[in-house]
């Protein structure tokens, strides 16, 4: 099976291109794929399939070609990933599968029909705006930490720090705790802090995140969507634009009056064929 290696800003994907659908992808499967010691390795798999070819894209197939089949790297699917769009974007023009209309090129996702264009050497998606909905709480550790429930199409909790606590010293190699009755698909959870201000941006936020599925990654961008939607909230702002520094680098969320672009490096790393592991 022909595979690509990408990332963005470190959140790193497998990409498998299975135009028809013929890939009998299972959760086992994706789970040994992104294994990092007997696999490829990756937070998520990747495939990109005809939107008309995957039941799950079939009804947004008049809207766009390809549908992003998106797994975590345990082999459970999320309705959306934020960095996963971008490099799908990115492997779909590198390889002459798709081309850009009037600068825009719309793929399918769970979560509905996502619109990227380049943005210089980067590329952005433009999502659904996050949906700020609840107040809840993550446990680490003896810590509780107050946050809010975001809907990015998948779920966050955005947690701030309290003063006195360094993003650095949190231990993030086991999931943090959270209500299942406000998040019974469970939860992506990002943890925050202030940055020094920057030129250019309405806010500078730092973020660390355990996300379901992949446990800790160095990005998550549909959880830097989710956390600038707080950032926002928390200045009265509706809209703006926030940059959003993660271990893996930075990415920047413009929120409008009617969605949230996410833009950043979505880079292609390795080209391969995979012989597929046993699990
Ligand atoms: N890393 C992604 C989010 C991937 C899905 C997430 N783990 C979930 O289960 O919701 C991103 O860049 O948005």
């Amino acid at each position: 099976m022909k595979f690509t290696k990408g990332h963005g800003t470190g959140n790193d994907f497998v990409i498998l291109p299975d135009p028809d659908g013929a890939l009998d992808l299972t959760p086992e499967l994706v789970a040994a794929i992104c294994d990092r010691r007997r696999g490829l390795g990756g937070d998520g798999v990747l495939r990109v399939v005809r939107a008309a070819k995957h039941p799950d894209g079939a009804a947004l197939a008049g809207d766009a070609e390809w549908f992003m089949d998106y797994w975590n790297s345990d082999g459970s699917f999320a309705e959306m990933c934020g960095n996963g769009a971008r490099v799908f974007v990115r492997f779909l023009l590198d390889s002459g599968l798709a081309t850009p209309i009037h600068g825009v090129l719309p793929v399918a996702t769970r979560a509905g029909l996502v619109r990227a264009r380049l943005d210089g050497e980067d590329i952005a998606v433009e999502m659904r705006r996050p949906r700020l909905y609840a107040t809840s709480t993550a446990a680490l550790g003896a810590l509780t930490l107050p946050g809010t429930a975001v809907d990015v199409g998948n779920p966050h909790l955005v947690c701030p720090l309290p003063a006195g606590l360094e993003l650095t010293g949190l231990d993030l190699t086991r999931a943090p705790g959270f209500d299942p009755t406000i998040f019974p698909s469970g939860v992506n959870v990002e943890f925050t802090a202030d940055g020094e201000p920057l030129d250019g941006v309405d806010g500078h936020v730092l973020m660390r995140v355990y996300e379901r599925g992949s446990a800790e990654t160095l990005s998550c961008g549909t959880g830097a969507c989710a956390v600038a939607a707080v950032a926002l909230r928390d200045i009265a702002r509706e809209t703006g634009t926030i940059a959003v520094d993660v271990p893996g680098g930075r990415l920047t969320v413009t929120l409008t009056d009617n969605s949230c672009w996410l833009s950043g490096p979505a880079l292609l790393t390795a080209t391969g064929t995979l012989t597929l592991p046993t699990p």
